[in-house]
């Protein structure tokens, strides 16, 4: 199911990755790659290290050991800090959805959008609201949405406002941090349908992390499995599927009512396929 040799289109390599704090060991030796135009997600439970691979990925933690490769780039070869140009450049080519938005407060949605440009381009004032403006409707926002605050906005809001931010600076690769949780189904279908649209337009490659079964069945691509500080099974969640008989660090995701509920999902939209009905799938109408 792992691929072992590194392939020519890897945006991500992880290499032999092992981090710790203090005595408590998350990572040991991680090894894993992400290619051009995946979606690929990252599962575990509770504290298996997931937000921490990611902010490793996004030079926001370094590993104690180990490599990591992002878009070609060596992150150890890398000055500390913004300071550092070749740093700068590289944290331009990708976008960060966190979990609970990251929006400043402040500022108006628009404002927030317009954040990276002002930061990191040298755009008048103008351009930077055009642009702004048309991130937000290419994630689904009414154009009246710009000059509300952060406070004002729904979760489903506040998710398409914070992907619009992680767009401003139109990323190779986008990573999103649960970017469905603690919205009801229907806005989760939406910011699902959102992502596979994204991807399929821009050819962004995507990372996620996220506990949410619907979303991984219905948009993954390739799944990591992260517990006991390793990689405990790569592939996608069809294939995940028919290796968790063997690995119980596998199996908790796919045991339970919602893993359950997920799978029989997956084998209802096979069977329409197969029975050569057209139209949405039964399981897509959450
Ligand atoms: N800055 C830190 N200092 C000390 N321990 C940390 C730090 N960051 C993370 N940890 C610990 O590392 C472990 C992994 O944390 P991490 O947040 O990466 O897990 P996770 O898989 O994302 O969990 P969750 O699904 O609950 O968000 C946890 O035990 C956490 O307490």
């Amino acid at each position: 199911m792992q691929d072992p040799t590194p392939s020519d289109d890897a945006v991500i390599t992880l290499s032999k990755v092992s981090t710790s704090f203090g005595e408590h060991v998350v990572h040991s030796g991680i090894d894993l790659e992400v290619r051009r135009g995946e979606i690929f997600a990252l599962i575990g439970g509770s504290g298996s290290g997931k937000s921490t691979l990611l902010r490793e990925m996004i030079l926001l933690h370094r590993p104690d050991a180990g490599s990591i490769r992002v878009l070609g780039v060596d992150l150890q070869a890398l000055g500390d800090g913004d300071a550092d140009r070749d740093t700068l450049a590289l944290r331009q080519r990708w976008g960060v959805m966190f979990q609970h938005g990251g929006l400043f407060g402040s500022l108006t949605v628009q404002e927030n959008v317009g954040l990276p440009l002002r930061e990191h381009t040298g755009l008048d004032d103008a351009l930077i609201d055009e642009i702004a403006a048309w991130k937000l409707a290419m994630t689904g926002l009414e154009p009246q949405v710009g000059a509300q605050y952060p406070s004002e906005l729904s979760g489903g809001m506040m998710k398409r406002a914070s992907l619009a931010r992680a767009l401003a600076l139109d990323p190779e690769l986008l990573f999103l941090d649960e970017p469905t949780a603690g919205l009801d189904p229907e806005s989760a279908g939406e910011v699902d349908q959102l992502v596979r649209k994204l991807r399929d337009l821009f050819g962004l490659t995507i990372v996620m992390i996220t506990h949410d079964l619907d979303l991984l069945w219905q948009l993954a691509d390739r799944v990591a499995v992260l517990a006991d500080g390793k990689v405990q099974g790569i592939g996608s969640m069809s294939e995940l599927a028919q290796v968790q008989v063997d690995n119980p660090a596998i199996r908790k995701f796919f045991d339970g009512p919602r893993g359950r509920a997920a799978h029989e999902q997956d084998k209802q939209q096979a069977d329409v396929h197969t029975s050569g009905e057209t139209g949405e799938p039964s399981w897509k109408a959450k």
